[in-house]
């Protein structure tokens, strides 16, 4: 295969160290999300919106678990009268049957009205779980289908602070506090409705809690919301810091900066404890005045049933149920203003989790889809889900089935018509603080099938271009485009259209086999067995085999041939391998991988030892960001003074 149009700017009829087309925009704007932004949160309201949304899909279990509750908060609502019934009974000598009956009665009443409420909570608990796991897919597909700048931009821990301790947060609140609220809800609204059947004046008496309550409530919301938005933010700034050291701990360690790294550990975690404070005293301060609201209420309703007993003769017993009715009010009232808490922190963390899924689905509906496509292409490791559909009219069909993020995916992936690849123009840079592009105006055009060799000294921008190859991001200026589809979006047979083998292969805790399908999911044994025996994995070394766990110190060569497995598995249209030949000079059984990986696709190899350039179509040298020069090795060798000449010589010791 040839790549006879290649470096069409920079080489044009093979000319030495052309510009490689650096007029482009080189200085292009900024990227969005870039310099540490934090991933957003989203409105409350549009929080409450997706938590109904997903509690709307189990909507005939809640609606038979709410009527379960009901009936049994107003079975319990039978015990007071009851008990003043009792009462009533006991003080004008009625016989001891009677009071034995309604002793009954009592016991029948608290034991059916326990059962209901047991059984309820049960289903509740059951149907916000469903709920909340839901969400957590939501969360983690719209993570996924983020932009991997705009990931990289906010900081791993941003994304695993909030699936971690935001949706911890969120589970908290839905299996203690959401269905103690709910019970307290019910009972509050049946006790007074209770309350006013046996005396109006009871339930008006009790109300006079209500203003202190209120008042408390108010006061508490308002300086804890902002309390609690802040608490979420600075524990994952402190959780990024300690992410951020230990990930660079070699570094750390090279450079002696352990010191520094504990100093913003510790201003970052002293921030977060003074936050903790000020959420405990403005708690404090509420539950003193709901204190005093029970207590307000209470003598109320005691000096309104004197008065009452007094003047239109109620009797004792209905004087008692009421100061009862009151009293089992205290707990529900105390559990949900009490429950207000963890609600502020669970709403917290639903705003962040809810932002996440907004930014998947936002970002891809966009121009972002270049984390949907690129995150997806990573070593064929990561293919996005199986689930794609044929096309928009699938997806309109099964809408209820896809969350928010896959359908943005979905509607704007689109099939290559072949494997060429054309970049046109294309410039990139790192975030608007960046000292200078890393790519600028590259116009490039592979034919499909052919082998490259991108070469080029540390930061002439050869890992940015292949980032831009696979759709991780997208170029600020220019095109860069797959069998004529703009990278990020090109799909290949449903699969991600180009695939990048980097030095670093991430592995998952399993076996060969697990980590071999991710690829393929529905790929058989043997065809497993046959991409690993292809790139030289030898099964035979592994306990187990094909289904033996992977060994935990597995190494560089066995990781790099899963990964070049992965490839086969996949095949995609183009794969470009970043550094997974570094050893292969070293490696002939990587190097052979290798050739076996780029046969019959187009292939881009990042060659950091130009013993990986022979055999190739072509070679693209790159120098700050622009290529300097193109054309076929033997063609750049005839170039005494050319880029590869000079590399070459350099390789093999030449001076000069
Ligand atoms: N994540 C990043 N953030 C900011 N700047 C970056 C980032 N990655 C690369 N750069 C810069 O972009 C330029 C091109 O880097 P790139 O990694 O593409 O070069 P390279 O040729 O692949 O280098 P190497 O051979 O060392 O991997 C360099 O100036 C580099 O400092």
């Amino acid at each position: 295969m040839s790549a006879k149009n290649l470096g069409r700017a920079g080489a044009g009829a093979g000319g030495a160290g052309g510009a490689g087309g650096a007029g482009g925009a080189g200085g292009a704007g900024a990227v969005p999300g870039s310099a540490g932004a934090l991933l957003p949160t989203s409105s409350a309201g549009a929080a409450a919106r997706l938590g109904l949304k997903l509690l709307w899909r189990q909507r005939g279990l809640l609606i038979a678990t709410v009527a379960l509750l009901l009936l049994g908060t107003a079975t319990m609502l039978l015990i007071p009268p009851l008990l003043g019934a009792i009462v009533d009974a006991v003080i004008s000598g009625e016989p001891f049957a009677s009071v034995l009956w309604l002793g009954a009665a009592l016991a029948g009443a608290g034991i059916v009205a326990a059962a209901l409420e047991g059984i309820g909570g049960v289903l509740l608990v059951r149907c916000l779980q469903r709920a909340l796991a839901e969400l957590r897919e939501e969360v983690f597909e719209a993570a996924l289908a983020l932009p991997l700048r705009r990931i990289e931009a906010a900081g791993d821990a941003d994304v695993i602070s909030r699936v971690t301790n935001d949706v911890e947060a969120v589970t908290e609140a839905i299996s203690g506090v959401i269905p103690l609220c709910a019970r307290a809800v019910f009972t509050i609204v049946l006790t007074l409705v209770g309350m006013a059947a046996l005396d109006p004046w009871l339930a008006l008496a009790a109300l006079v809690a209500v203003p202190i309550q209120v008042l408390s409530t108010r006061v508490f919301l308002r300086r804890s919301r902002p309390l609690y938005a802040r608490l979420r933010r600075e524990e994952a700034e402190r959780g990024r810091e300690f992410v951020e050291a230990v990930a660079g701990a070699e570094t750390v360690r090279a450079y002696g900066t352990a010191e520094e790294h504990l100093d913003r550990i510790a201003v970052a975690s002293d921030r977060a404890v003074q936050t903790h404070r000020e959420t405990a005293k403005a708690r404090n301060i509420f539950i003193g005045g709901l204190n005093a609201a029970e207590f307000v209420g209470l003598a109320a309703v005691l000096a309104v049933g004197f008065v009452r007993a007094t003047s239109v003769g109620l009797s004792v017993g209905a004087v008692t149920a009421g100061a009862l009715y009151f009293h089992r009010l205290f707990n529900p009232i105390g559990d949900l203003l009490g429950s207000m808490d963890d609600l502020q922190r669970a709403l917290a963390g639903l705003q962040r989790l809810t932002g996440v899924v907004q930014a998947g689905t936002e970002g891809l509906g966009a121009a972002g889809a270049a984390g949907a496509a690129g995150a997806a292409g990573a070593e064929a490791g990561t293919a996005t889900s199986q689930r794609t559909p044929a096309d928009e009219t699938d997806l309109a069909g099964a809408g209820a089935e896809f969350t928010a993020a896959e359908l943005a995916i979905a509607r704007t992936q689109r099939e290559i018509t072949g494997g060429s690849i054309d970049i046109l123009g294309a410039s990139y840079r790192y975030g608007p603080t960046a000292p200078r592009a890393a790519l600028r105006g590259i116009d490039l055009v592979i034919d499909e099938g052919a082998t490259v060799a991108l070469i080029g000294t540390s930061g002439s921008g050869k890992s940015t271009l292949a980032r831009l190859i696979v759709g991780f991001d997208e170029p600020l200026a220019g095109e860069v485009l797959i069998g004529g589809v703009p990278a990020h979006l090109a799909r290949s047979g449903g699969r991600p259209a180009a695939l990048l083998v980097a030095q670093e292969t991430h592995l998952f805790v399993g076996s060969i086999a697990d980590n071999a399908r991710i690829a393929a999911p529905e790929a058989s044994d043997e065809a497993l067995t046959a991409a690993l025996e292809a790139v030289g994995f030898d099964l035979s070394a592994i306990a187990g085999g094909l289904h033996g766990s992977l060994p935990a110190a597995v190494s560089h060569r066995e990781a790099q041939q899963l990964a070049l497995a992965r490839v086969l598995l996949a095949d995609p249209a183009v794969v470009v391998l970043d550094e997974a030949g570094s050893q292969a000079g070293a490696d002939p059984a990587l190097a052979d991988a290798m050739r076996r990986v780029s046969e019959g696709r187009t292939a881009i190899i990042i060659a950091h030892h130009l013993d990986q350039v022979r055999g190739v179509d072509a070679v693209v040298v790159l120098e700050n960001g622009s290529i300097v020069e193109s054309g076929a090795p033997a063609d750049l060798l005839e170039r005494p003074d050319g880029a590869f000449a000079r590399l070459w010589r350099m390789s093999q010791g030449v001076a000069g």
